[in-house]
């Protein structure tokens, strides 16, 4: 069967998913032979498999293979089994890179709690979009730390882009993330109370309930926080919190009888998440419908707009899941970390979004494109590299061959002096609302002698294509200055800063995120900014490993098991 799923083309593993599944090419046996066998990437027997990667990968560091450390990069368009892999992988090295002596106290624990993160991660980062049930909504790259003897001592893992806006905003058919679901069925009576959540109350923000999912399960979320190290006191917090955003998202707003008046905020919805989240009930209020303006040393207060209102309601819930999702990561790397001097080599899994490309695509499509930009840069380079070595190994004659480049299209993006993410970075420091025209009209002015981007002539909205090495992509220009800038309202901050809540207070305390305008014209670091810098740090990682790439593919557009379209495949 395994050649059903899987199949060498040059130096990929190619991944079939089978959307059903197939216990008897997993097991612990299984893995075990592929781990023993002599030579497991040429043994007839052993049929190509995600195994045989995994094993080549260790047995590279265990040669002292230049350079030992390997990376695993798992890639494929969104359902296609990228974490699934990945998961299978982490799980091959907790089987194998282990002592047979169990009385390795330590080291049991270390493999527990690397494979106790996937559920954790999953149920904080995960949801059930369009097309796939439970599809992760950031990257990641965990590197598995081995010892001079192989074995796994440790973990750590790097996180990007969490897709935060889906806290605050479902597309049409799609959820929230799996963790609100999960704590809407689970709970007990007692946590119900606790959290506010009664059975019989609607929440904006979780729309698709009465979906059930096998995702949905507390149960295992739970257990795996407790084997991570989070206590019952931060487990509490952390529930409470999330229960205060459920709140948050039933909090609606009517304009005042009078002009110069704030809104009203509606409803009950409001005392509870105010308790929730342990902040003063009029600061919540007024955080959420009066802005300060500041000029000079003098401060005015102008009353928001009932629309401005709901944008600082879903600013408010974005920011304080993001800065727990990346709290619940550090917390996690903290767990699973070796000492430093234990560890001498790793290897490292990549699992990214594959390449997006919707009806309507904006800065988030524009940076996972840009980021499967550089891996396929990385993969090429990679790949011709190897392929030339066989042809001096094999004694062939060969001359080079002109391949496919893509420096033109991220020179587009990333590059200097002008290229997109420069011209949006200078519209944000500017400081002043954006106009979609005016920049399309500066983007073509600037840039239009890259053979990478061009515009449609018949298109009434602002926008500009680009040309990626896997397909054209139209990005709107309506509001990707803004969510490049990503703002967030000082007043927001401070409230946060007010919290009774030990764990929420500690998320803002030391105010590191930065906060809109709160310094004159602040240092603002956007959000292409640090996406690119942190895809500079994962790619100097990966080019000082041996890269070992698997392609997963999803072989339906329905999740159908055991389908397989010609078209997909
Ligand atoms: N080898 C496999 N055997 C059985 N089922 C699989 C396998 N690979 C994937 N699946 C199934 O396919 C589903 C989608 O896979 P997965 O979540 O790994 O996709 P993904 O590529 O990570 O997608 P996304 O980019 O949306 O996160 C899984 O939930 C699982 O049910």
């Amino acid at each position: 069967i395994a050649k059903v799923f899987y199949t060498h083309a040059g130096c990929t593993l190619v991944a079939l998913n089978p959307f059903q599944p197939i216990p008897h090419l997993y097991s612990l046996d299984v893995m075990r032979e592929y781990h023993s066998a002599p030579q497991p990437q040429v043994n007839t027997l052993k049929l190509p498999h995600i195994f045989i990667v995994a094993e080549e990968a260790y047995r590279n560091v265990q040669g002292q293979v230049e350079p030992m450390n390997q990376s695993l990069v798992v890639s494929g368009e969104s359902g296609a089994g990228k974490t699934w892999t990945s998961r299978c992988l982490m799980k091959y090295y907790a089987t194998v890179a282990t002592s047979s002596q169990k009385c390795q106290d330590t080291v049991e624990k270390i493999e527990r709690r690397v494979l106790d993160s996937n559920p954790v991660m999953e149920a904080f980062g995960n949801a059930c979009t369009l097309r796939n049930s439970n599809s992760s909504r950031f990257g990641k790259y965990i590197q598995l730390q081995l010892n001079g003897s192989q074995l796994l001592v440790g973990a750590s893992v790097q996180t990007y882009l969490l897709e935060k806006t889906r806290v605050a905003f479902q597309a049409p058919n799609e959820r929230n993330f799996h963790i609100f679901y999960q704590m809407m069925k689970g709970a007990t009576e007692k946590q119900r109370l606790e959290w506010m959540l009664p059975l019989e109350q609607d929440f904006a923000w979780l729309p698709h309930a009465e979906k059930t999912l096998e995702e949905d399960c507390l149960q295992e979320t739970v257990e795996a926080m407790i084997n991570l190290g989070i206590d019952e006191g931060k487990r509490t917090q952390i529930f409470r919190i999330l229960a205060g955003l459920l709140q948050l998202g039933n909090v609606d707003f009517s304009p005042a009888s009078e002009e110069a008046q704030s809104c009203d905020l509606d409803g009950h919805s409001k005392g509870k998440t105010a308790y929730l989240l342990q902040v003063p009930l009029d600061e919540l209020q007024s955080c959420l419908t009066v802005r300060t303006l500041r000029a000079g040393k003098q401060s005015v207060l102008k009353p928001c707009t009932q629309s401005e209102c709901g944008v600082r309601r879903d600013c408010l819930a974005k920011v304080i899941y993001a800065q727990l999702f990346d709290w619940l990561v550090t917390f996690i790397n903290n767990s699973m970390c070796a000492d430093n001097p234990t560890w001498c080599n790793f290897i490292g899994l990549l699992d990214v979004y594959g390449f997006e490309c919707f009806l309507l695509n904006n800065l988030e499509q524009l940076c996972i494109n840009y980021a499967n930009e550089k891996l396929q840069q990385h993969f090429v380079a990679h790949y011709l590299k190897a392929q030339q070595e066989e042809y001096v190994t094999e004694g062939l004659q060969w001359s080079f061959i002109r391949y496919q480049d893509n420096q033109g299209c991220l020179d587009l993006i990333e590059g200097s002096p002008s290229s997109i993410f420069s011209l949006l970075n200078e519209e944000c420091r500017l400081n002043r609302a954006s106009d979609a025209k005016q920049f399309r009209v500066r983007l073509q002015k600037e840039l239009s002698d890259n053979a990478s981007i061009s515009w449609d002539k018949l298109s009434k909205e602002p926008h500009f294509t680009v040309a990626h090495y896997a397909d054209k992509v139209s990005y709107q220009i309506e509001g990707m200055m803004e969510k490049n800038k990503d703002p967030v309202p000082p007043e927001i901050i401070s409230l946060l800063q007010k919290s009774q809540d030990s764990l929420l207070h500690s998320l803002f305390a030391d105010g590191d995120r930065e906060s809109e305008g709160s310094r004159g014209h602040s240092k603002v670091v956007t959000v292409v900014s640090k996406f690119k810098n942190s895809l500079e740090s994962l790619m100097k990682i990966l080019h000082s490993t041996t890269p070992h790439y698997t392609r997963c593919i999803k072989p339906n557009p329905d999740c159908r098991p055991l389908t397989f379209k010609k078209e997909e495949v």
